[in-house]
């Protein structure tokens, strides 16, 4: 389990090294199963997501490699910088961004559509004993992908589609990363992510680490609530957070909490 996170001190310029928040931590813990940043656009929740991931080398939900992913300049940047501690060491788990999925889907239903186009070229060119070890070949490939994210994953509406990408893809006890996983995700559905988390957490041992605008995600029972704000990251409550009080006075009474803005 990862335990701690350092910043180590440096005379940097330029983004990201100019976030007000990065001036200011030198420390923080990571000492609960789940742990979950909160805090306005903008506030630097994603970079230290993205280069927490960077600096464990969790793979991506396309699997590439995470080195050699473009968006991750200023991760890049700021990993040396960035001093873990552990209990267990792992580089297992999944280091998961809302706006990967598109992509995703589109290449798992590449790969499907050129298995079939790689079968139709076989059978046109070879015959007997080579072409049913091919064909075996392309099969059996196809299937461990069919069986690992369904038939088409674009036969999922957006939301059906993240869930099961975390379904297939939460299976071993590790690390995982998720920058706002809410992003398509109606309440009942956000209900069943926190479901998943729970048993990983609980079945598996694995450790969460989320990004999250979600009051419903926020409320994870005993998730570690980190905020930043102010340039500062401070431990908080499910109640203390700007995300619970706006929501509870928008919910309690819409009409008159609009007539104040
Ligand atoms: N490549 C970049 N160059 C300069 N500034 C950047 C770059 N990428 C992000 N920023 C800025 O860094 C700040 C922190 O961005 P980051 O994505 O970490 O915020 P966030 O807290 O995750 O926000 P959100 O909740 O909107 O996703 C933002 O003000 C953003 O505009």
């Amino acid at each position: 389990m990862l335990k701690t996170l350092r910043l180590k001190p440096f005379d940097k310029r330029g983004f990201p090294f100019d976030l007000p928040v990065l001036q200011n931590f030198k420390e923080i813990e990571i000492d609960l199963p789940i742990t979950i940043f909160i805090g306005d656009n903008g506030c630097g929740k994603s970079t230290i997501l993205e280069t927490l991931a960077y600096s464990i080398g969790l793979p991506t939900i396309s699997s590439k490699s995470i080195e050699t992913d473009g968006s991750l300049k200023a991760a890049k940047l700021l990993a040396p910088y960035f001093q873990l501690s552990w209990t267990n060491k792992t580089r297992q788990g999944l280091f998961f961004r809302a706006e990967d999925f598109t992509g995703f889907i589109r290449s798992v239903n590449e790969l499907r559509s050129a298995f079939d186009k790689d079968m139709q070229d076989f059978e046109a060119s070879l015959e007997g004993h080579s072409l049913e070890r091919v064909r075996g070949m392309i099969t059996g490939q196809k299937n461990a992908l069919i069986e690992k994210y369904g038939s088409d994953l674009n036969a999922y509406s957006h939301g059906e589609g993240f869930l099961k990408i975390f379904e297939s893809r939460f299976t071993q006890k590790g690390i995982y990363i998720l920058d706002e996983p809410e992003a398509s995700l109606s309440p009942l559905r956000q209900l069943s992510l926190i479901l998943l988390i729970k048993e990983m957490v609980q079945q598996r041992g694995a450790q969460f680490i989320l990004a999250t605008h979600s009051p419903i995600l926020m409320g994870i029972p005993n998730a570690k609530l980190l905020e930043l704000r102010d340039g500062l990251i401070t431990q908080t409550s499910f109640e203390e957070t700007e995300h619970y009080r706006i929501t509870k006075g928008f919910l309690e009474n819409r009409e008159q909490f609009l007539r104040f803005l």
